[in-house]
């Protein structure tokens, strides 16, 4: 089987007004969809960020691949890397820690990688769980993720406001976890802080605690926190978290965090990249890492991280960003075929008004979904929502995630600095 085309679709989803350190959401989430095509006449889907960076550099490569075996991964990477040299350019937004030309890369090299994986199990007629070794857990569970947000975007994008509401303080986030709860029963809960003052974040997870004594509880400020600050809120909430994630920023921040909280600390900002482990090992700055494929280069490096976790006994999530079924499947066939994975996966999928794979096949029943069965990732595009969601990007006005000029709009004069408290 030989790459014959590939097609890459940029495309703009509603996305409802999420607060976090750096601002807001923008009214619309980017998105870079792919369609890999073979000889054989099969199609592999993949999807990532749709920064214009990420958009260019898939852009460059994508040419490249044609003749290339979908079966060839070594050889996926060998292109990407002669195509973007040591320059990919550096293209992750602020909250999944620092950009750079690796992670570029391997943000480009998950995006063709994952859509190789759909064509190898379309091919063989297997789903891609049992490529990755077969299924350890047929359901893959996914934890509530809380926001603070306004009600609607400033200024109004047009379209109706999504079925969340206001979630300002700790009764506005228990009235959406319970929603999420009842709607998708989720079993653990994620608080995404750096919005309120943290002792006002940390009243929140008392609050979540109080409405739901048996969920295990996160709380995430993206490194918006001092070490003190950290400190304070590790103490104030010893015994109430499942982990405390990125409290503060960088590997010696964390270390001395966890040197004095009884929780264990959980990260997607500094350690995000191979590089960053031998520093953190040494200095035992994090006990949890949350593995996200489309930054970490793909399912194969997503299983290489879990078993480096493994060896030095550092626990496992998922981590989230806004997306789609096409990652959404992705991240569950991963997820089923990694034992490590011990900790519910953050998934923004609740969120979510339109999507461009069919529907009914991504489920959550009792906070998990089923890895699907059928072959390759299971999910096919809806050609008609994707070509509406690609005019809603060539309208929406922006390339690039930005929480900040959004975050101006409602706050003039807003300085996204970190640490703020
Ligand atoms: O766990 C995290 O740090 C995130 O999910 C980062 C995200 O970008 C989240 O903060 C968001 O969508 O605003
Ligand atoms: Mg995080």
């Amino acid at each position: 089987m030989k790459i014959t085309d590939v097609v890459i679709t940029p495309i703009a989803m509603k996305d409802p007004p999420l607060r976090n350190i750096q601002g807001i959401h923008q009214p619309y989430a980017l998105r870079s969809i792919l369609q890999v095509g073979t000889d054989e006449g099969l199609t592999g889907l993949g999807e990532t960020y749709g920064d214009l960076a990420i958009l260019s550099a898939l852009r460059k490569v994508a040419p490249r691949l044609t003749g290339l075996d979908p079966f060839d991964l070594n050889g996926l990477e060998r292109i990407i890397r002669e195509t973007l040299g040591a320059t990919a350019g550096r293209a992750t937004h602020g909250l999944v820690g620092e950009a750079s030309d690796e992670k570029t890369l391997a943000t480009v090299l998950s995006a063709f990688e994952v859509a190789c994986w759909d064509l190898q199990g379309r091919a063989l007629g297997r789903p891609v769980v049992e490529l990755l070794g077969g299924k350890v857990r047929d359901t893959v569970p996914y934890s509530g993720y809380l926001f603070f947000k306004p009600s609607v975007h400033n200024p109004d994008p047009g379209y109706e406001p999504d079925r969340w509401g206001e979630a300002m303080d700790a009764e506005g986030i228990v009235a959406q976890a319970r929603r999420m709860v009842d709607g998708y029963g989720f079993k653990s809960l994620k608080l995404k802080g750096g919005v309120l003052p943290p002792s006002e974040e940390a009243d929140a997870i008392l609050a979540l605690r109080d409405a739901f004594p048996e969920h295990p509880l996160r709380l995430d400020p993206n490194a918006g926190w001092t070490v003190e600050s950290s400190i304070a809120v590790g103490k104030k909430l010893d015994g109430v978290l499942e982990y405390l994630e990125d409290p503060t920023g960088g590997i010696d921040g964390m270390a001395a965090v966890a040197r004095e909280v009884s929780m264990p600390l959980a990260t997607n900002m500094c350690v995000t990249a191979f590089s960053h482990i031998p520093p953190a090992v040494k200095v035992d700055a994090v006990q949890v890492v949350l593995s996200d494929h489309h930054f970490w280069g793909g399912l194969r490096r997503s299983r290489e991280l879990a078993a480096i976790c493994r060896t030095f006994g550092i626990g496992l999530s998922m981590h989230s960003n806004s997306h789609l079924g096409i990652s959404l499947a992705a991240m569950t066939h991963l997820a089923g075929a990694t034992p490590e994975l011990t900790y519910d996966c953050d998934t923004h999928y609740p969120y979510l008004v339109e999507d461009v794979v069919q529907e009914g096949v991504l489920e959550f029943i009792d906070g998990a979904v089923r890895v699907p069965s059928a072959s390759g990732l299971g999910v096919d595009l809806d050609l008609d929502s994707l070509a509406r969601l690609a005019e809603q990007y060539d309208k929406c006005g922006f390339d690039t995630r930005d929480d900040i000029t959004p975050m101006r709009a409602v706050q003039p004069g807003w300085d996204p600095v970190i640490p703020r408290w």
